[in-house]
Parts: C-alpha cells; sequence; structure tokens
C-alpha cells in the first residue's frame, strides 16, 4: 500500500531512521542527490551529450543540502555546473554545510538574488530547484520570487526544469501554492520533481500535479514507517470485483430514486453503473409522470413507482432492496421528500447531487439523519453548502504552511457527517469518520481529464451504489469506485461521454482479472 506523508511525518520518519543507527542524515542526502541525478538521466538521457549544463538554485535548509550533492555529482560527469545560493553558509544546518564544503571545493558559490542572472543558452541544460522542500513555511516573498521569474520571463527554451522534492513554493501537505502577504503566489513550475522515500499529498492533491510535471519517487533507504493517520494513495480497488456463483439475489438489489419528466437521465446513467459493477439487481424508482420515459429506455433494469415517501417506505419494505442512490437529476423538492425516508430505513445509501443540496440550508439536519453505511458524494460545490467553514478553509490564498489540505477538510466532513465522504474532483478524497482517508489522484500516468463531462458523476455514484449492493462496506465501495472510475474513463480516453462510463467496466474488470 502507497502512503503519503506530510512534512511532519517525513521529518519523524527521518527521525526514525537516523535514531535506529540504521542510517545518518549525510547518507540519506547523499542518497538524495543520487536518485535526483539518477531521475533527470532516466528520464532525458540525451542530456548526456548535450550541453550537460546545470544550474543549481540552493535555498537555506536540507533542500539546499540535496543541490549541493546533485552539483557535485553532475560535475563528476563532466558536467558544466553552475550553483546559487540563497542566504549565508554559515547557517546552513550541519548536513547541508558539510556537502556546501565539498562542493566548494569544486566550484563557486554564487550568490541569491543573482546579481547577473546565468543565461538559459547553448541548448540543453538543467534548471534544479533545491530552494525549498518539506520545510516551506511561507510563500516565496520579494527575496524569492523574482529569481523564478526572471526564469520564467526569460523562457526556458530547450532547458528542463527538475525540482528537488517538491517545487518550491508548494505545500507539501495541501498542494496548495503559499502566498506571501498580498503578492501573487509564486512557484517553481517543474517538469520533472523527484521525491524521497514516499510521495507527500501536495504531489497530489490541488495544484500539485499541475506544477509537479512528472512525479518521481525514490528510495533512499529509510524503513517503511507506518503512521496510522497517513492517508493512503489509491491505486488498486482493494476488493475482490469477480462474482463467485451464487444466485442473483446473492449480489444485492440496488433501488437508484430518479427524478420526473424530462430528468430521468442521471438515474438511469447511475442504475446502468451499479448493474455493470455486478449488483444482481437493479431497481429504478420513478414519479408516474416520469414511468413513460424511463420504460421506453431500459431493458435489464426494473422499475416501480415511488411518489411519496410513504410509497418509497412500502417499497423498502422489500429487505432484499439493500443498497440506496439518491440525488442524481432527483430535483430538490423530491429529494427533500425522500432521503429523509430512505435514511430512516438505514439501508447502505449513497447521497449525491441535490440529495445534498437540498441540505443547504439545514445540514444539522441531514447529519443527524446519517448514519455509518451512508456515503456522501460532493463536488466542490456541494461540500461548500454542506460544510461552509471547511470549503472557506480551502478556498483563498494560504499564507502559512503546512497547509488546511482536501484530506484534512474530507475528514472533517466525514467526522462530523458521521459516514463516509468522498469529495470529488481530479484529486478525489475519500474519508470514513474514524479519519481514514485515501487520496484517489486522476494524475500523472492516470490523468482522465474527459471526466470532466455531464453525468461522469451520476456514474460514480451508481457505480457505488452497485459495491454496497454487493456488500462492500461504504468506505471501501467509494474506494473502489473512484478507482474503476478513472479506470473505466482511460479505457475510452478522449471523446469519452458519461453513457460510456459503464460500457466500459467489463473491459476494466477482464483487465483486473476479476
Ligand atoms: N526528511 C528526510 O528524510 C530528508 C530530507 N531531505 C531534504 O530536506 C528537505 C527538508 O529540509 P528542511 O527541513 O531543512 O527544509 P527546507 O530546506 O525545505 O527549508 C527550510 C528553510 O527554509 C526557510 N524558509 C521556509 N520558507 C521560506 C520562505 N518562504 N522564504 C525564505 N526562507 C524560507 C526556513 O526558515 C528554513 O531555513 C526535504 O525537502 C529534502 O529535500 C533529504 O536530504 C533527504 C532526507
Ligand atoms: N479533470 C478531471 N480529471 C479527473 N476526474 C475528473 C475531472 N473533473 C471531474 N472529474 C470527475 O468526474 C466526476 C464529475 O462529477 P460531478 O461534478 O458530480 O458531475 P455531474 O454532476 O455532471 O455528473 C467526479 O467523479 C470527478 O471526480
Ligand atoms: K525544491
Amino acid at each position: 500500500m502507497s502512503v503519503l506523508l506530510t512534512a511532519a511525518q517525513m521529518r519523524a520518519a527521518e527521525h526514525a531512521g537516523m535514531a535506529s543507527g540504521a542510517v545518518s542524515g549525510a547518507e540519506l542526502m547523499e542518497r538524495a542527490g543520487q536518485g535526483v541525478v539518477a531521475a533527470l538521466l532516466k528520464t532525458w538521457p540525451n542530456s548526456e551529450v548535450a550541453a550537460r549544463r546545470a544550474i543549481v538554485l540552493c535555498g537555506p535548509g536540507n533542500n539546499g543540502g540535496d543541490g549541493f550533492v546533485i552539483a557535485r555529482l553532475l560535475h563528476q560527469r563532466d558536467w558544466q555546473v553552475e550553483l546559487f545560493l540563497l542566504g549565508d553558509s554559515s547557517r546552513l544546518p550541519a548536513d547541508a554545510r558539510l556537502n556546501h564544503d565539498r562542493w566548494n571545493a569544486l566550484g563557486k558559490v554564487g550568490a541569491l538574488p543573482f546579481d547577473a542572472p546565468p543565461r538559459l543558452s547553448g541548448g540543453e541544460g538543467v534548471v534544479i530547484d533545491a530552494l525549498f522542500g518539506t520545510g516551506l513555511t511561507r510563500g516565496l516573498g520579494a527575496e524569492v520570487a523574482p529569481i523564478l521569474a526572471r526564469f520564467e520571463a526569460a523562457g526556458y527554451a530547450d532547458w528542463h526544469r527538475v525540482a528537488v522534492d517538491l517545487p518550491s513554493g508548494l505545500c507539501a501537505d495541501s498542494g496548495r501554492v503559499l502566498a506571501a502577504g498580498d503578492s501573487p503566489a509564486a512557484v517553481f513550475r517543474a517538469d520533472l520533481t523527484v521525491s524521497f522515500h514516499s510521495a507527500k499529498p501536495g504531489h497530489f492533491l490541488a495544484q500539485g500535479p499541475e506544477v509537479c510535471g512528472a512525479l518521481e519517487v525514490v528510495d533512499i533507504g529509510l524503513a517503511a514507517a507506518s503512521f496510522a493517520e497517513a492517508a493512503e494513495l489509491v491505486t488498486d480497488p482493494g476488493l475482490p470485483l469477480g462474482k463467485r456463483g451464487g444466485h442473483k439475489f446473492d449480489h444485492g438489489h440496488a433501488l437508484i430514486l430518479s427524478g420526473g419528466f424530462g430528468r430521468t437521465g442521471a438515474a438511469r446513467l447511475a442504475a446502468r453503473a451499479a448493474l455493470r459493477i455486478g449488483a444482481g439487481l437493479v431497481t429504478l424508482a420513478v414519479p408516474g409522470a416520469a414511468q413513460m420515459e424511463v420504460a421506453a429506455q431500459i431493458t435489464a433494469l426494473m422499475m416501480r413507482r415511488v411518489e411519496t415517501a410513504e410509497a418509497l417506505a412500502q417499497l423498502l419494505e422489500d429487505r432484499r432492496l439493500n443498497a440506496v442512490c439518491l440525488g442524481p437529476g432527483l430535483g430538490i423538492e423530491r429529494a427533500r421528500m425522500l432521503v429523509p425516508e430512505a435514511l430512516r430505513a438505514g439501508r447502505a445509501t449513497v447521497l449525491d447531487a441535490d440529495a445534498l443540496s437540498a441540505f443547504a440550508g439545514d445540514p444539522e439536519a441531514l447529519f443527524t439523519a446519517l448514519h455509518a453505511d451512508c456515503v456522501l458524494t460532493p463536488h466542490g460545490g456541494e461540500f461548500a453548502r454542506l460544510f461552509p467553514d471547511l470549503a472557506r478553509h480551502l478556498a483563498g490564498p494560504l499564507q502559512s504552511g503546512p497547509g488546511f489540505s482536501r484530506i484534512d477538510a474530507a475528514r472533517a466532513a466525514a467526522a462530523r457527517a458521521g459516514c463516509t465522504v468522498l469529495l470529488k474532483g481530479p484529486d478525489t478524497v475519500i474519508a470514513a469518520p474514524d479519519g481514514t482517508v485515501c487520496v484517489h489522484a486522476a494524475a500523472y500516468g492516470r490523468a482522465a481529464p474527459w471526466l470532466a463531462t455531464a453525468g461522469a458523476g451520476d456514474v460514480l455514484a451508481g457505480l457505488i451504489c452497485g459495491l454496497l449492493a454487493r456488500g462492500a462496506g461504504a468506505y471501501q465501495a467509494a474506494r473502489a469506485a473512484a478507482f474503476l472510475h478513472v479506470e473505466a474513463a482511460r479505457c475510452i480516453g478522449p471523446g469519452l461521454i458519461a453513457e460510456d462510463l459503464p460500457e466500459a467496466l467489463p473491459a476494466v474488470l477482464r483487465g483486473l482479472g476479476a
């Protein structure tokens, strides 16, 4: 299982490694520098035969220390290296100071800000950002931002940009770019980011993927420390998805509540996803006025008329209906009427879209009615309606690090709601009320920008409901659905529309060996 370590957890892992006597700080720094050099040569093998020029920008802490190691290792490979240090070398921490001195025996240490900035000319080269890593506590201000701005203004042309651990300016915990007072937030925009031991949440959340470029995580020989509170990075469904025999009723019966005439498409998409992910049966609960519309569109799906809360209560007397989904296309009025009844019935329940927005005026009324087998699937706007204080924390400039993250927000929301919360986006975060949390990032090799299309969220709600019907727990169902949703999108690729997503599931499941 991959975990994402915050700046504080990473420091604790480093201290544990050093305290055990297994490794020294200087050894870790050496391996970090080796890892960056190896990753950059792997990414641009031709740079060995091109200009072999590097400009290394070192900061006042251990991130700068890594920069000195990188400069030395490239120099040993006959690269022409220009190195610049921000701050006073006598104030560097011990390991960084050691590597400063080792470099200084080989080459010069220029000062930052530049007297005369180096020119990015003469063919291919590499700018290495070793200014700040996990120790960044405030935004890049008047001293540092202009250094990056000069390179940006000059244009990098054939030069590659490598960030050591994190692009400077990016908060390791939140993936937000730190602001410096009223100045615009500044950040190094990397082509490649090389991090150590474990990725950080900031590599995957918010602006992280956009400013990191590609991401490599290199082993520096630290033992895998276990942090109960660390977020997991989702890289698999985490559930067995195959069917091992049995009757259709052994695989659950999902009930998807539909909206009225002309608004049934969203629920039909959700229902089809629930069926495709393996729910034994799926029924659409439809108001009378929409029955003809739905009947004309469905085959394997079933339909029941549900006009009122009483009708829903009656339907749910059938205990075989074991999972319910409300929200997609439901309409605010119908949601206000039906959600409390569905929650009273105590089934595993997904609430999405209108089922969330219906409680914008009184989120507490919803929280009181929710139970542990529920999953809320808000996008950013719906999240802000239910958890306005948490959304405010996430919005606006981040003045100090480590910053409040989408992980913090989802975790606080799940604790408050008393159920699983899946906060949607390219950086989806899923949290359980006990604090268990994971990040499913559609980023780097798993980017799926085609998912930003109408109806994609309805399919996700249906997938979760289908998995709940099959007996998965709320958190596990949400986690697996987020993974499968992006797998399906990647299977289709450009041109994707929401209708394609359920149809891609057989290929996805086959690929997973289900
Ligand atoms: N934790 C570990 O296990 C390892 C850490 N290593 C490196 O060490 C880094 C962390 O080192 P540090 O904790 O020294 O932190 P950093 O080197 O990231 O930065 C800390 C320094 O920057 C200053 N600072 C912070 N924000 C600033 C701003 N906006 N403007 C000006 N100065 C600012 C701080 O006062 C402090 O002097 C990692 O990112 C990584 O590159 C590696 O050497 C390998 C091992
Ligand atoms: N750029 C993106 N990359 C990956 N996934 C995305 C992206 N944009 C949106 N998504 C995903 O697509 C779905 C959109 O859901 P939602 O906003 O509810 O839309 P709708 O209500 O139209 O279905 C969510 O699961 C979200 O995580
Ligand atoms: K950096």
